[in-house]
């Protein structure tokens, strides 16, 4: 038997829940802002990583735009992209669906054919040298208007085909999910599929509203769904996946101890548990450390390391076929490494 560390990381898994812009680790940060002559408020890398320190989801989010600013040409996307892919490669990930941010780079100027042909050459990288596919999730900023986003769903109009599903992330509380409802279903219209941060600092309630008034097929975060029983049985009744990242929790002080994390009660619940980095570079780590630091704080069984692989898969936007394949694929894994 392989020690849980190498079963983790050789365990096939899909990441569901990635902001690339999250994966900026300060190294590449210093050597863009060096490629593009811009000043970092930071004297060194160690100083980058000294600020990363957070109370709440603002805290981050403050840090997480300005580290973006960096960002400028679609050698810089592509660049960051793969970069994670390597990672995510090593981690056992064989499928990846990345969510960006296009309003932090179009409202600072930078054109979004220069954001997306980045992150897509990177993907095309990624298939072809590693084996791993992905595809992109288009994330709304919920702290700017809806007009902001249907713009943002404009933009993106010729790459439609590229882009698998809309999201919503940053400042959670005050940014309801029915703030977004038209744009949402304007994005449903062209055959996008949705998802949504939900229940990570707001309440049970907006996870309602993302069912029902945003159509979503997974909930981003979702945490405090526990807070509300009913909810809980929709969402194991509706099969939702949520796409938990529990490094992040622990940063953000969603959870005050990975210890009590509620990964292995969610499991118990029968809801769709994933387990995902979010943001790796500002939470200390990548999917891989993500599901050792919730094995070891919460004691998981190989068994439910598996399950928590299986439900990245079926709770993917794979064709059938694909997931099919992958989960034979833990099959096999756990038969010689289990
Ligand atoms: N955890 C998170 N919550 C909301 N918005 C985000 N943007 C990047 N990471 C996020
Ligand atoms: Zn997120």
């Amino acid at each position: 038997m392989v020690d849980l560390e190498a079963f983790v990381r050789g365990l096939p898994k899909a990441e569901l829940h990635l902001h690339i812009e999250g994966s900026l680790e300060p190294e590449l940060m210093f050597a863009l802002a060096a490629r593009n002559g811009i000043a970092l408020p930071y004297p060194s890398v160690e100083a980058v990583r000294a600020a990363y320190a957070f109370s709440n989801l603002q805290d981050f989010l403050d840090i997480y735009y300005a580290g973006a600013g960096v960002l400028q040409t679609r050698q810089d996307f592509h660049d960051l992209a793969i970069a994670y892919f390597e990672r995510a490669a090593a981690d056992g990930v064989r499928h990846a669906e990345v969510m960006f941010d296009p309003q932090t780079h179009t409202d600072r100027g930078v054109a979004f054919a220069e954001v997306i042909e980045g992150l897509l050459s990177a993907m095309a990288q990624a298939q072809a040298r590693l084996g791993l596919s992905s595809v992109l999730i288009m994330s709304f900023l919920r702290h700017l208007p809806q007009e902001a986003a249907f713009a943002t769903l404009d933009m993106a109009e010729p790459w439609l085909d590229r882009i698998a599903a809309v999201g919503l992330d940053s400042s959670e509380v005050g940014h309801p999910p029915e703030k977004f409802e038209a744009v949402f279903a304007a994005a449903a219209a062209k055959g996008l599929k949705r998802v949504a941060h939900a229940g990570e600092e707001g309440p049970p309630a907006y996870v309602h509203q993302a069912l029902d008034l945003l159509g979503v097929d997974r909930i981003d975060h979702g945490n405090r769904a526990l807070e509300d029983e009913a909810l809980v049985a929709r969402l194991v009744a509706q099969k939702i996946t949520l796409t938990i990242c529990p490094l992040s929790n622990h940063k953000l002080c969603v959870v005050d101890d990975l210890a009590e994390h509620p990964i292995d009660r969610m499991l118990d619940l029968g809801l769709k548990a994933t387990v995902n980095s979010d943001d790796p570079a500002y939470f200390g780590g990548y999917v891989g450390d993500n599901y050792l630091a919730v094995a070891k704080a919460r004691g998981l069984s190989r068994e439910a390391l598996a399950q928590l692989a299986r439900n990245s898969f079926t709770g993917s936007f794979l064709p059938a076929e694909a997931v099919a394949s992958h989960l034979r694929a833990i099959d096999a894994y756990l038969a010689t490494h289990g």
